[in-house]
């Protein structure tokens, strides 16, 4: 049933397709990345004619396409080429033998034996596999700098890498995917990486605002009823999106939050406080991602950093100790990942009677980390 004038129906929603403003939605266009998607498809030609692709690194900031890229190369290579493709998270499968499992699911199509197979058995099915099959496999290691926090990047690479030398035939090349501009990739790798580790570097830089509102528009066109979304709604998405480093990954979700606001208020059209207020909880989409791939160890030293505020490390460590009972050589990794991750900050700092200290601070506000854990 319609009801009149501005007011929502029971039966009735701001959205025309929801999924299509879901974080797994893959667009069906792609634009502004054309010399990205050239770049990429030029290393993964080779494969089309049974050699070894070239190996690639993929940076960018989040949100700017990488996986999405990735994704629609990959989806084209299954439909129309007999080369196999494998895109590993890494931020979930952060070890060798977690990345060594999906590829073999992805080879094979079902789950490696639960029942602990070793490392080299794993590694000799699947090449096995590609030297009686003939055929080239690409691996793409998505967020691959999570590989990097956890010490497993020169292990993994190494045995991508080196895998003709150990099974003659085996054709693998090798997407690494990484958002983390600070990361310098080829320095965490070890010298035998290095060695072999040639790749071609694709850079995608943020999105600038007119572009993410040329790729909003086209998900408000597809998500939302017609009207749903004005000019100016979709402008101060944009704005707040740009302001946060072009994630698109944000614009997305802030529309989608956005209309549910509208939604909840009975309205038929978005309106910008709807933005406004969706932005509050939105801004902090990075933070819950962040806070969900932590082991409990982690969460448990970044719930005491929390409710101490930061500080100097050591007293960190007396409450951290006091909780876990952990020794300090295991806080002071810990410690480490937090900071890589971008968690938190530290920096060593000369404190009269104290000397030289390291200070702790949250990147994030108190309550909000407080919040996710
Ligand atoms: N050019 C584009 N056109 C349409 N949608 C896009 C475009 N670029 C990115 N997106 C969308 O933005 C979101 C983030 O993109 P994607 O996951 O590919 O980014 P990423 O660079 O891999 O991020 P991260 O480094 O955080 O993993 C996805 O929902 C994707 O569909």
């Amino acid at each position: 049933m319609t009801e009149d004038g501005d007011m929502l129906g029971w039966d009735e929603s701001v959205f025309r397709d929801e999924h299509v403003l879901e974080i797994d939605y893959v667009p069906e266009t792609f634009h502004h990345r054309d010399s990205q998607m050239e770049s990429l498809k030029y290393a993964l030609r080779p494969a089309v004619r049974g050699s070894r692709p070239l190996n690639v690194i993929a940076r960018g900031p989040p949100g700017t396409g990488k996986t999405t890229a990735v994704q629609k190369l990959f989806g084209e290579l299954r439909a129309e080429t007999d080369v196999l493709v494998a895109r590993v998270n890494c931020q979930v499968d952060a070890t060798r033998y977690a990345v060594f499992s999906s590829l073999f699911e992805a080879v094979f199509d079902y789950e490696p034996p639960a029942s602990g197979i070793s490392f080299r058995e794993l590694f000799e099915q699947i090449t096995d596999h590609l030297v009686e099959e003939d055929a080239v496999l690409a691996v793409a290691l998505d967020d691959v700098n999570y590989l990097a926090y956890e010490n497993e990047i020169s292990e993994t690479l190494y045995s991508l890498l080196r895998a003709h030398e150990s099974q003659t035939g085996a054709r693998i090349g090798v997407i690494v995917i990484s958002s983390d501009t600070d990361l310098e990739l080829l320095d965490a790798v070890d010298e035998r990486v290095q060695s072999v580790f040639r790749p071609e570097e694709v850079f995608f830089p943020p999105y600038d605002q007119p572009e993410i509102v040329d790729i909003l528009d086209e998900r408000v066109e597809r998500g939302f009823q017609p009207d749903a979304v004005g000019p100016t709604v979709l402008d101060r998405v944009a704005e707040l999106t740009a302001d946060h480093d072009g994630d698109l990954r944000m614009g997305i979700d802030l529309l989608r939050r956005a209309g549910l606001n509208a939604e909840m208020a009975g309205r038929r059209t978005v309106a910008s406080e709807d933005v406004d207020a969706a932005y509050e909880t939105a801004k902090h989409v990075q933070l819950s991602r962040d806070v969900n791939a932590l082991s409990d160890t982690e969460r448990d030293l970044l719930g005491v950093i929390a409710s101490e505020g930061g500080g100097h490390a050591g007293d960190v460590f007396e409450a951290f100790n006091d909780q876990t009972g952990l020794a300090y050589t295991r806080y002071a990794e810990v410690l480490n990942k937090l900071e890589r991750v971008g968690l938190i900050d530290t920096q060593y700092t000369s404190v009269e009677g104290r000397g030289r200290t390291r200070m702790i601070e949250l990147a994030y506000d108190a309550d909000a980390v407080a919040e996710r854990l």
